[in-house]
């Protein structure tokens, strides 16, 4: 099938008064309808740069090149892209029609004074669909419907997270990001919403899943994107990457899982202010030669990949 979403080449640039903040470098993945694409990494990595810059979110020094193509449901023939058609397109066309976000902080996405069920039935009006069916709408991301009664404010963090998703399945967008949608949550609701993000795609949807938790996306993931400093070092369908991850670095989040060596990757990311020329996971990696002072290209971005035969038992 063909992509909905085809990003290329994405580069996000923070303007600090003294230096430059080097987000996101040169990215390139493609979601299609159906797929549920997990992007893992550690925190800091870009993951929700990435989202934000997909939905124009990103704050006023931030510089944003590259493409972000994204199919149309109707109006002009040929796909949109998102870097380029403007706030009134993504604010009309884009957010919550065509493309849900689950921010990652709902606690501060949710600053309006109105109980949860107005804004969700608001939400559902803006789409076109009934109001009544909230209930429904809040079931289906975990959240009682007694809980709409609340404002905002008066929600845990978990039940937060929970309106927010309710608010982005409200206008059935054929894309969802979803950005650390687990946060707050206890293990029941994180299995909870993990399938229902999965059964979103099982019914024609495309998911974009960030997160930090290697399981989740183990749960749910058809295909896995390993960032590291801003670039994506791994891009594999998800079976093959936990059986037998390709780049050091992916091998080092999948050792830190509890059901596996439990060791968590040593050392810390670069400064993304002050990126190395060459890999940037080179510092600290076992396998580093003098090969790695060049930026490694390809679909496992590592002069030394491991084999299959060095696949974790
Ligand atoms: N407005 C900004 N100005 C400068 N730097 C920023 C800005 N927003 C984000 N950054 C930096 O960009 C980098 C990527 O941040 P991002 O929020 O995408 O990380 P993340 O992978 O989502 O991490 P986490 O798992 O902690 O959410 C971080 O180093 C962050 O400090
Ligand atoms: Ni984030």
């Amino acid at each position: 099938m063909n992509p909905l979403l085809t990003v290329s080449g994405l580069t996000v640039r923070f303007q600090l008064r003294d230096a430059v903040v080097a987000a996101v470098t040169g990215l390139d993945l493609t979601v299609r309808p159906g797929e549920l694409l997990a992007v893992v990494g550690e925190s800091g990595c870009g993951k929700s740069v990435l989202a934000h810059a997909l939905l124009g979110l990103l704050p006023a020094n931030a510089a944003v090149s590259g493409k972000a193509l994204l199919t149309r449901a109707v109006g002009p023939p040929g796909p949109v892209d998102l870097l380029a058609c403007g706030e009134k397109t993504l604010a009309r066309e884009i957010r919550g029609r065509r493309i849900g976000l689950i921010p990652q902080s709902p606690a501060t996405a949710l600053t309006v004074v109105r109980r949860g069920r107005r804004l969700l039935a608001e939400t559902l009006r803006a789409h076109r669909r009934d109001p009544g069916l909230a209930d429904q709408v809040a079931r289906e991301a975990g959240l009682d419907p007694a809980d709409l009664e609340r404002y905002p404010f008066e929600l845990s963090g978990g039940m937060a997270q929970r309106l927010a998703t309710a608010l982005a399945l409200a206008g059935e967008p054929p894309l969802l990001i979803a950005d650390e949608p687990t946060g707050g949550l206890d293990r029941p609701l994180v299995d909870h919403t993990l399938d229902l993000l999965r059964r979103r795609c099982d019914d024609g949807a495309a998911v974009l899943l960030i997160t930090h938790d290697l399981a989740a996306a183990e749960r749910v993931a058809d295909t896995v994107a390993v960032m590291y400093a801003g670039r994506i070092v791994e891009h594999r369908p998800a079976r093959e990457l936990f059986s037998a991850p390709a780049h050091p670095y992916s091998r080092g989040l999948l050792d830190a899982l509890p059901d596996r060596e439990f060791r968590a990757v040593a050392g810390h990311p670069p400064m993304l202010t002050a990126l190395p020329r060459g890999c940037a996971f080179a510092a600290r990696c076992d396998r580093v030669s003098g090969a790695c002072a060049i930026q490694p290209a390809g679909p496992v971005a590592c002069h030394h990949p491991l084999t299959t035969a060095e696949a974790p038992a």
